[in-house]
């Protein structure tokens, strides 16, 4: 059965021949990222880079690879005029008369580096018609105007997974062609869901709305839901968003009382915003306890979020709870 290439399908599904530059240059990276994974201990990349990133969270030998590699990449490209990435303090500019702004988490989940479980890396393609030099503003744009977003992930295959806003598309790489080829263009997550991801050790931290949902999930078939629900957790967003997409479900990373100021743990664009636009492009839901993570104003590059996606109809009922 002969399946279209990645390449193929930009061409036929985007006009724009520099972003089909820049989603090519990203899948090139992957299959050096995949590289080093491969040789894991082997190749010296387990374990701690010594560093903290800009929110205070530290490196992995893997998060400063990756990281350069795909800065590497993207600046080479003409058409990119700047990036913001989870590991770098500032935005680094690139081509001054670029059209594209990348934003990218290098590494996700990757406290899993060290136990040879799955991580990915995550991206995001905004557009800028700013000259002159580069700035943290041109970046700061609601989720809904992404051009592009998807992530790589490195499980026992690797895959892409892509929306250029005409739907979602799964590419699984091949080693013996060195491609990404086509496996899935039929993305699509259903309203309703019997599985759920969240890190229960958290529970008593929830705010009383996000206690009262999952505790009635699961209560089962006996509580108010009248079903059975299942869970699972990656602890790498990205393996949990990808699992949703394939199988349907629901993710939470919800605000907790350890730390009130901050609004959730993960990133709004690195993580939240690119995920987001896959969930709703195939047909899922993503929202804070307010609304719509999509039209949320961005203030800063480095914002965190609370997170409920996937599932319409879960999503819909739980953030209605926080609203009663
Ligand atoms: O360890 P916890 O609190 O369960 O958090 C897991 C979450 O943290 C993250 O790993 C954060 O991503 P990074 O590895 O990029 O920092 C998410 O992918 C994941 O959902
Ligand atoms: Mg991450
Ligand atoms: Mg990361």
């Amino acid at each position: 059965m002969s399946r279209a290439t990645l390449a193929d399908y930009l061409t036929t599904h985007t006009d724009s021949t520099s972003l089909q530059q820049l989603v090519i240059a990203l899948a090139d990276t992957s299959i050096d990222i995949r590289q080093d994974l491969a040789g894991g201990a082997l190749n010296d990349i387990l374990g701690a880079a010594g560093a903290e990133n800009v929110q205070g969270e530290e490196q992995k030998k893997l998060d400063v690879i990756a990281n350069d590699r795909i800065k590497a990449a993207l600046a080479a490209l003409p058409c990119v005029r700047g990036i913001a990435s989870e590991e770098e303090d500032d935005v680094v500019p690139a081509h001054q008369g670029g059209e594209f702004l990348v934003t990218f988490d290098p590494l996700d989940g990757s406290s899993n580096i060290d136990i040879n479980s799955m991580v990915g890396t995550i991206f995001s393609v905004l557009g800028s018609n700013a000259d002159g030099p580069l700035s943290e503003q041109e970046f700061l744009q609601p989720g809904r105007q992404q051009i592009a977003a998807g992530y790589m992930l490195y499980g026992p295959s690797v895959m892409l997974v892509l929306t250029v806003k005409k739907g979602v598309v799964m590419f699984t790489y091949d080693p013996q062609s060195g491609q990404y080829l086509l496996t899935d263009d039929q993305v699509n997550i259903p309203a309703d869901c019997k599985e759920f991801a969240i890190n229960m050790s958290n529970q008593r931290h929830w705010a009383p709305a996000m206690q009262r949902y999952i505790a009635e999930l699961l209560e089962g078939k006996e509580g108010p839901r009248g079903k059975d629900y299942n869970m699972r957790w990656v602890a790498a967003m990205v393996a949990d968003v990808h699992r949703i997409l394939c199988r349907g479900g629901l993710f939470c990373y919800p605000w907790d009382k350890r730390k009130p100021e901050q609004a959730g743990k993960l990133r709004l664009m690195y993580e939240a915003n690119p995920m987001g636009l896959l969930v709703e492009q195939a047909g899922g839901r993503i929202c804070t306890q307010d609304g719509p993570i999509l039209d949320i104003q961005p203030e800063q590059i480095h914002q965190r979020v609370p997170v409920i996606l996937g599932a319409a109809n879960e999503v819909d009922l739980c953030v209605s709870y926080h609203q009663s």
